[in-house]
């Protein structure tokens, strides 16, 4: 047997005689491997065959074999295929080396190269009288998936028998990677689309001549159109774009999110919407995307940053009198109750923490809780803060705290600071359920319930100053929160709570003494609870000891007390009128000698505060601090 002269030839050689293979074999059938073959035998097939009819010489069959050299496929001339099956070669037969001896399909997948093989290059003598030309197959990531080969008669060799295999499989290789590609970003669109769905904010992608390219499922529930009728339709014959939209579309411009009013089919709505242009890499315009996102969504994310929950409950009210009782009963009712809630109290009594408790006690309490204090606001700012600003094509619109309290609480502190104008307002929007917005004519439907407080709302009802309808609306229930002086031993209470609170906070243990106490009960308190808290705190901040006595109160507390610790037997009528002698002179000093404000911090009128001051023969000056 004559050995042949190409290396590779030579080396297959070697090893069939290494081996001790007998070139007198049968054909052997291989076992199949047929993963990640299954499509792609029917694309190479249909190549193949387009292959074979271009072809000007048929006289050859085309073999696809696996990635071991098993045939899986075969065809072409059928003089040839029935010449082949006389040899035994046909479907399920292996030309791997070890059983086929050399040949053009085994070198191709060994050496990763396509090779030619004729003849007596064949090792076994059932290939003899036939000539291979094979070319391995590559799977986008370079893997040999199997080889193709062109069979044919070894003396009617065709003469482009290998050019043919090689551009055959290189045609594959790429028409595996375009499918891979391909395959690959239908994935990566999948991902986005469903991504895109998933999430809350609405998205429409509109392209350069206005038509709506594609639109995520949210816009439906957002805006009320039918996702699948609007894809591919100009977005103007689907929705009107508002103003702002239409105008950042037009001129390919960003718009940054901000609230605009869609006209939908089920009427006006508020949309916090942003618009992007997108470029390509050469700069040409693509289209712009649309975000929308619901006022609603908005309003609870404001709700979560700044924290708009309430945080104290009933437990959390210090207070065993029995006018704190009768307050906490009022309070409790009012929290079972639907209608508003007027708290009254003079400063300082704790109105924030019965506000909050109610709120707690209801069933609102998974509702936000907003505070709005009138009398820090100023006056012209009021309409804005509580009804919001409608927005309009150069300033985007905002919600007021009306609109972000809806579905919970909404506190508003000093409602006699409210101009006519505004009690107005707040009026409809109790009544109607709904809020306009300063400059806009959009109702917009808030499920508010409000608790307020306010300084001599009766009287001014009475003068004409504070809407009577109002008041009767804002006072379905009243709790009456009594001042610190007449709440006995709850003075008591509330000390030692404050300094067991103050001594987790400085880290160190405090206590006040029976006498310290005891002054502090006889103080009448006109800045009531958070006057009491304030000075408790000053007593342990100042002050490194841990039993604190009268020496320790401020002056004015303990010079106060001086009468009640001298006399044997102190007279009642005589007590109170030193305390309030003294409470009226703190409240004036507080006030910085202003009357009117003196009167607020007692929680008596004008009137009255000139009265006592003429009993208790004390000038203005004598308030001057
Ligand atoms: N009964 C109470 N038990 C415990 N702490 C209280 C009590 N009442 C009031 N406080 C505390 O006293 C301080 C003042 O209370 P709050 O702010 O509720 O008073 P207010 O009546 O709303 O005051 P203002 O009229 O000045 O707004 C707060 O720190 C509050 O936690």
């Amino acid at each position: 047997m004559a050995t042949p002269s190409i290396p590779p030839i030579q080396r297959s050689w070697a090893r069939c005689q290494a081996r001790g293979l007998d070139p007198t074999c049968a054909p052997q059938t291989g076992m199949i491997n047929l993963s990640g073959w299954s499509h792609l035998q029917a694309l190479v097939r249909s190549s193949i065959e387009d292959l074979y009819q271009l072809s000007d010489h048929p006289g050859f069959v085309v073999v696809i074999c696996d990635d071991q050299g098993t045939i899986i496929d075969m065809a072409g001339d059928s003089a040839i295929m029935a010449q082949a099956q006389q040899y035994g070669i046909g479907y399920g037969i292996t030309l791997a080396e070890e059983y086929a001896g050399t040949n053009a399909v085994d070198l191709a997948l060994r050496e990763a190269l396509p090779c030619q093989t004729a003849g007596d290059d064949h090792y076994c003598q059932w290939l003899q009288s036939f000539a291979l030309a094979a070319a391995p197959i590559f799977s986008p990531d370079g893997r040999a998936l199997g080889a193709l080969a062109i069979l044919s008669l070894a003396e009617e060799r065709h003469p482009y028998a290998l050019g043919m295999v090689i551009a055959a499989a290189q045609a594959f290789h790429s028409q595996l990677r375009a499918e891979r590609l391909l395959n690959e970003a239908n994935d990566q669109l999948t991902e986005l689309y469903a991504t895109l769905d998933t999430i809350n904010e609405g998205l429409i992608f509109v392209g350069p001549n206005g038509e709506i390219r594609r639109l995520s499922r949210r816009v439906a529930s957002i805006l009320g159109i039918n996702v699948r009728s609007a894809a591919g339709r100009p977005l103007t014959s689907v929705i009107s774009p508002p103003p702002a939209i239409a105008a950042a579309l037009q001129q390919l411009s960003t718009l940054e999110e901000q609230e605009v009013i869609w006209q939908t089919p089920t009427g006006a709505q508020a949309v916090i919407c942003g618009v992007r242009p997108v470029w390509d890499r050469s700069r040409r315009y693509l289209g712009s995307v649309i975000t929308l996102r619901p006022t609603e969504s908005v309003r609870q994310l404001v709700q979560q940053v700044v924290g708009a929950r309430a945080a104290f409950t009933f437990r959390d009210i210090v207070g065993q009198s029995e006018s704190m009782r009768q307050a906490m009963r009022q309070a409790r009712l009012a929290a079972a109750g639907r209608g508003a809630i007027l708290l009254r109290g003079e400063a300082g009594v704790g109105k924030e923490i019965f506000a909050q408790a109610i709120h707690n006690a209801s069933s609102r309490a998974g509702g936000p809780f907003i505070r709005v204090s009138c009398a820090a606001i100023p006056r012209q700012l009021i309409d804005s803060e509580l009804f919001g600003v409608e927005g309009t094509d150069r300033q985007p619109g905002r919600p007021g705290k009306l609109e972000l309290a809806h579905g919970g609480v909404l506190y508003l502190e000093a409602i006699d600071a409210l101009s006519f104008d505004q009690q107005t307002s707040l009026l409809r929007v109790i009544e109607m359920g709904r809020v306009i917005r300063t400059g806009g004519a959009r109702p917009i439907p808030v499920d508010v319930r409000v608790i307020t407080t306010g300084h001599g709302l009766e009287q001014l009802v009475e003068e004409g100053r504070f809407r009577a309808d109002l008041y009767a609306r804002l006072s379905a229930f009243v709790v009456d929160i009594p001042p610190l002086r007449q709440r006995g031993d709850d003075i008591i209470l509330l000390a030692n709570h404050m300094i067991r609170r103050l001594s987790e906070q400085f880290g160190r243990q405090v206590a006040l003494d029976p006498d310290a106490l005891a002054a502090l009960r006889t103080y009448p308190w006109p800045g009531n609870v958070r006057e009491l808290e304030v000075v408790l705190e000053q007593m342990v901040q100042t002050n490194a000891k841990s039993v604190l006595t009268v020496s320790d109160l401020p002056p004015a507390i303990a010079r106060h007390t001086t009468p009640l610790l001298i006399s044997d037997s102190p007279r009642l009528a005589e007590t109170q009128e030193l305390s309030e002698r003294d409470a009226i002179l703190r409240a004036g000093r507080a006030a910085g000698g202003r009357l009117g404000r003196a009167a607020a911090l007692l929680g008596i009128s004008r009137a009255t505060l000139w009265r006592k001051m003429t009993r208790y023969r004390i000038s203005r000056e004598d308030m001057v601090p």
